[in-house]
């Protein structure tokens, strides 16, 4: 579960932003909108503790972020988040298995080959385990960084505007595998966008209000 509550947030000599109250039940997926810098992806950084010394509390998975050492949050985003970004971040010298490895092998973690296998599959992009993540398509890239985050089996999967750059059949497959994958793993979906087209799929919606 994650629970928001009186949540701001202040950029070095910005004007603090502000974040309604919201609870998100293990396993529920939610849309985080708002128009553009209404602080969607603060709101995502913050759920992920990639951003800290907030005002007020976020609780996720039953820890208060901002309670957690620097380390002990690491540790904690590390077994319990998958990160999706708005750009998808793969390592462009890495093949597609590579780019799965990359961070298990920092965490001195084991390399779960038959996860890679079974991921890749399941994203429908086996074929591609050894293609260089410049040869394939832009839908292909965003499974990529679908499939890494989620190799570890997060309880929370945190997505920054995973379909905007895509068209309309990728845009549907994005999102269905997204929202499949999540609900296998029985992990919590946050979707921060503006691509109306997700609005379809995802009813329960977090609306930021725009900051002047
Ligand atoms: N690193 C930063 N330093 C200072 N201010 C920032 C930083 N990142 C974001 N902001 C400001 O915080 C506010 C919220 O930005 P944020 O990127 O969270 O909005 P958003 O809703 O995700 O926007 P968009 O839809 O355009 O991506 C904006 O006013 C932005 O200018």
């Amino acid at each position: 579960m994650i629970e928001v509550k009186g949540l701001t947030y202040t950029y070095n000599g910005q004007k603090a932003i502000s974040f309604p109250d919201f609870i998100i039940n293990q396993g529920e997926h939610c849309l985080l909108l708002g128009s553009s810098g209404s602080g969607k992806t603060t709101l995502l950084h913050l759920l992920g503790g990639l951003l800290r010394n907030y005002q007020g509390s976020v609780i996720t998975a039953e820890q208060e972020l901002s309670r957690l050492s620097e380390s002990a949050l690491d540790a904690f985003r590390g077994k319990q988040m998958g990160f999706i970004f708005q750009k998808n971040h793969l390592i462009t010298a890495l093949n597609v298995e590579d780019n799965l490895k990359l961070a298990p092998y920092l965490a001195g973690a084991n390399i779960d080959e038959k996860r890679i296998e079974e991921v890749l599959t399941r994203l429908g992009i086996a074929s591609k385990r050894t293609a260089k993540v410049t040869e394939i398509s832009q839908g292909q890239a965003q499974r990529v960084a679908i499939a890494r985050a989620v190799m570890h089996k997060p309880a929370i999967i945190l997505a920054d505007e995973p379909t905007s750059a895509l068209d309309d059949t990728s845009c549907e497959q994005v999102i269905q595998l997204l929202m499949e994958v999540a609900k296998e793993n029985k992990a919590s979906l946050i979707v921060a966008t503006h691509d109306q087209r997700i609005k379809n799929y995802i009813s329960k919606q977090v609306i930021l209000t725009p900051q002047y």
